[in-house]
C-alpha cells in the first residue's frame, strides 16, 4: 500500500472539527456583512494578506474570526500541512498513479535539491530551460530557420488540455511582453475548424509548429499534428526532410516523438512527476517562452516559486492559499455553494478562468476518497467565470439577484498594463471603479428601505431590492507582470491542493477523462463504415443512424 494513503483517517464528516463548523455555520445564520462590517470598524484592514506583490482582502466573506479559526482546525485535523509536506519531499502523493508531485521542483532555483528517488530533479530542470532558452533566443533571433532559410514568424502550439490552455492562457496574459513582430496560434480543437483557421493566413516557409503533448498519444493532437505536416509539406512542395526545421516536439515520451517523426535532439522533456494541468511552467510553455523570451520566462517562474515558499512555510493564520482553500470548502459544504467564479479585471486575463477549470475541475471533480469509499460530501465545485466587465451586462443579474450562492474573486491591478497608449490608459480607473463597485455592491446590497427612500414605487421594491452578503475575495496587485503570473497560478495550485487534502480526494489523477476517450474510438468505425457496434443503446445507436444518413452515407 503507498505511503500516502491515509490510513486510519477518520472519515472528514465524522471529525469533531466538521460538526463544530456546522454547529457555527448553524449558530450564524444568516449574518449579514451590513452587520460584521458595523460590528468591526477595522474588518476591511485587518481581513486582509499580502503574498508577494498580491494584496488579498477576505473581509467581504461570511466569516468570523471564529469561523476562520474553525477552519483552520479542519485542516489541522485533516493532516493538510503534512501532505503539503509530502508533497515538497518528492512523496508519491498521487496514490493511483504511484506518481510524485513535483510541478514546485519546476520553478525551484538552481541552488536547491529536490530529491526523487535519491536523484535530485532541479538539476535537470534547469537543464530543460536552459536548452529551451536556446531554442527561443534562435527562432526570436531569426538564427533558426524554416526549410527553405526564411525567418520564422509565426508559431503555432498543437496540444489540448494541459497542453494548451496554460501557453495560450499565460501568452494572453503577457501579450505585452511577447515579440509583437511574430503571431502565435495555439490549436487543440479536433475540429478541423480549429488547425483551418490558425493555418490559412500562414506562410508555411515561416511557421514552426510546436506539437506538445505529455503522453504524445492523445488522439486530438496526433490528429493535428499529422495534418500540421501535411499543410506544410504541401505548401513547400518538400519531403519529410522539410519536417525537422518546423517542427519540435514537448513531451514525456521519446519513443512516440521519434515515431512521429520529429528528431528527439528537437525534442523539449519533462516528468512524469509533472501532472498535464500543473505544465505550462514546464517545456509546455515552450511556445509562451519563444513569445516572452527566456528572462521573461525565468520571471514568471520566481513569482511562482516566491508563492510556493509561502505555501511552505508561512503560518495557517497568514497562508493565503490555505486560507482561500479553506474559504471555498465553507461555501461547498456548509452553504450547499455548487460554483465558484473567477471574474479578472482585466482583459489580458481573459483565458485565465478557462485554464482555472481545467486545473480546478480536472483535479478536484472526484467523488471517491483516496482509498475507493465514496466520498459523503461535496468535493470541487463548478469554476467559471470571464472577463469581469462584460460579466457584468451578461450574468452578473443571477450573481446579485440570483437564488444561488455564487462567492467569486475579483482580480485587478492598480495599474494598466504596459505600453498602453496613454488615450487607453484613462479607461483604466473606470475599469477598477467597476471592480470595487461590483464588490461593494454584492456585499452589501441595497435594503427595501434604501430603495423606497428613493422614491420607487411600492410594487417595484422588490425587484430593486439587492439582499447582498454575497461573498468575494479581492486580488489586487500593482501590474500584471510575468512574475505576478506566476504568484496568481501558483496561488490557485495550492488553493486546489488544500482542497483536496481536505477532502481526502487524489487531485492529481484525472479517470473521469478515460470512458469518453474509449467510447469515441468504439463509435468511429459506425460512423465512417457503418460498422456495428455491439452494445450500443438505443438513442446513441439513431443518433448515429441520422448522423450518417444526414452526411448522405
Ligand atoms: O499532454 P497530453 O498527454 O496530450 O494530454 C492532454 C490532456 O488530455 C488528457 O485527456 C487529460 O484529461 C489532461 O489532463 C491532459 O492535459
Amino acid at each position: 500500500m503507498s505511503e500516502m494513503t491515509m490510513e486510519g483517517r477518520t472519515r472528514l464528516d465524522q471529525l469533531p472539527e466538521w460538526h463544530a463548523l456546522a454547529a457555527h455555520r448553524k449558530d450564524l445564520g444568516d449574518a449579514h456583512l451590513r452587520d460584521l462590517f458595523e460590528g468591526d470598524p477595522e474588518r476591511g484592514r485587518r481581513l486582509t494578506l499580502q503574498v508577494g506583490d498580491l494584496h488579498v482582502d477576505y473581509s467581504k466573506h461570511l466569516v468570523t474570526d471564529e469561523t476562520l479559526r474553525l477552519l483552520r482546525e479542519l485542516a489541522r485535523a485533516t493532516k493538510v500541512a503534512e501532505l503539503r509536506d509530502a508533497m515538497f519531499r518528492g512523496q508519491r502523493i498521487n496514490t493511483t498513479e504511484d506518481r510524485a508531485v513535483l510541478h514546485i521542483a519546476l520553478r525551484a532555483p538552481r541552488s536547491a535539491e529536490i530529491k526523487l528517488g535519491g536523484e535530485d530533479v532541479v538539476g535537470e530542470v534547469h537543464a530543460v530551460l536552459a536548452k529551451m532558452a536556446v531554442f527561443a533566443d534562435r527562432v526570436r533571433s531569426g538564427d533558426w530557420t524554416g526549410h527553405t532559410g526564411k525567418r520564422i514568424k509565426n508559431v503555432v502550439n498543437v496540444g489540448i488540455g494541459g497542453s494548451d490552455l496554460g501557453p495560450k492562457m499565460a501568452y494572453e496574459a503577457l501579450r505585452a511582453y511577447s515579440d509583437r513582430s511574430m503571431t502565435f496560434r495555439f490549436v487543440s480543437n479536433v475540429d478541423g475548424a480549429d488547425m483551418h483557421e490558425a493555418v490559412r493566413d500562414l506562410d508555411p516557409a515561416e511557421t514552426l509548429f510546436i506539437v506538445a503533448s505529455k503522453t504524445f498519444t492523445t488522439i486530438e493532437t496526433i490528429t493535428n499534428a499529422l495534418s500540421a505536416r501535411d499543410w506544410l509539406l504541401t505548401g513547400l512542395r518538400a519531403g519529410e526532410e522539410a519536417v525537422a526545421k518546423h517542427f519540435v516536439a514537448v513531451s514525456t515520451n521519446a519513443e512516440k516523438v521519434a515515431e512521429f517523426g520529429i528528431d528527439t535532439d528537437n525534442m523539449f522533456g519533462f516528468w512524469d512527476w509533472v501532472g498535464g494541468r500543473y505544465s505550462y511552467d514546464s517545456a509546455i510553455g515552450l511556445s509562451l517562452m519563444v513569445a516572452i523570451g527566456p528572462d521573461c520566462f525565468r520571471e514568471m517562474l520566481a513569482g511562482f516559486h516566491l508563492v510556493d515558499e509561502h505555501f511552505a512555510t508561512a503560518p495557517p493564520e497568514e497562508n493565503v492559499p490555505l486560507l482561500m482553500g479553506l474559504l471555498g470548502i465553507w461555501y461547498d459544504n456548509f452553504h450547499d455553494a455548487q460554483a465558484h467564479a473567477v471574474l479578472p479585471y482585466s482583459h489580458y486575463l481573459s483565458k485565465f478562468t478557462d485554464y482555472l477549470q481545467q486545473l480546478d475541475m480536472e483535479s478536484n471533480g472526484k467523488s471517491v476518497d483516496r482509498d475507493g469509499n465514496r466520498v459523503g460530501w461535496q468535493t470541487g465545485p463548478i469554476v467559471w467565470g470571464t472577463p469581469g466587465t462584460n460579466g457584468q451586462h451578461a450574468y452578473y443579474q443571477l450573481l446579485h439577484q440570483g437564488t444561488k450562492l455564487v462567492p467569486a474573486d475579483l482580480i485587478g491591478f492598480a495599474r494598466p498594463m504596459k505600453g498602453m497608449p496613454p488615450g487607453l490608459e484613462s479607461h483604466h480607473d473606470l475599469l477598477m471603479a467597476n471592480l470595487f463597485a461590483q464588490g461593494q455592491a454584492l456585499a452589501f446590497g441595497k435594503t427595501s428601505e434604501e430603495v423606497a427612500a428613493e422614491g420607487v414605487a411600492e410594487e417595484l421594491v422588490p425587484h430593486k431590492t439587492f439582499a447582498g452578503n454575497r461573498p468575494t475575495t479581492t486580488i489586487l496587485a500593482s501590474e500584471l507582470t510575468p512574475s505576478v503570473l506566476g504568484q496568481l497560478v501558483a496561488l490557485y495550485e495550492h488553493k486546489v491542493f488544500v482542497q483536496g487534502a481536505v477532502w481526502n480526494i487524489d487531485s492529481f489523477d484525472q479517470w473521469g477523462v478515460e470512458l469518453g476517450k474509449v467510447l469515441a474510438k468504439r463509435v468511429e468505425p459506425a460512423l465512417t463504415e457503418g460498422a456495428e457496434v455491439p452494445g450500443l443503446d438505443t438513442s446513441t445507436e439513431h443518433l448515429v443512424a441520422t448522423y450518417r444518413s444526414l452526411r448522405g452515407r
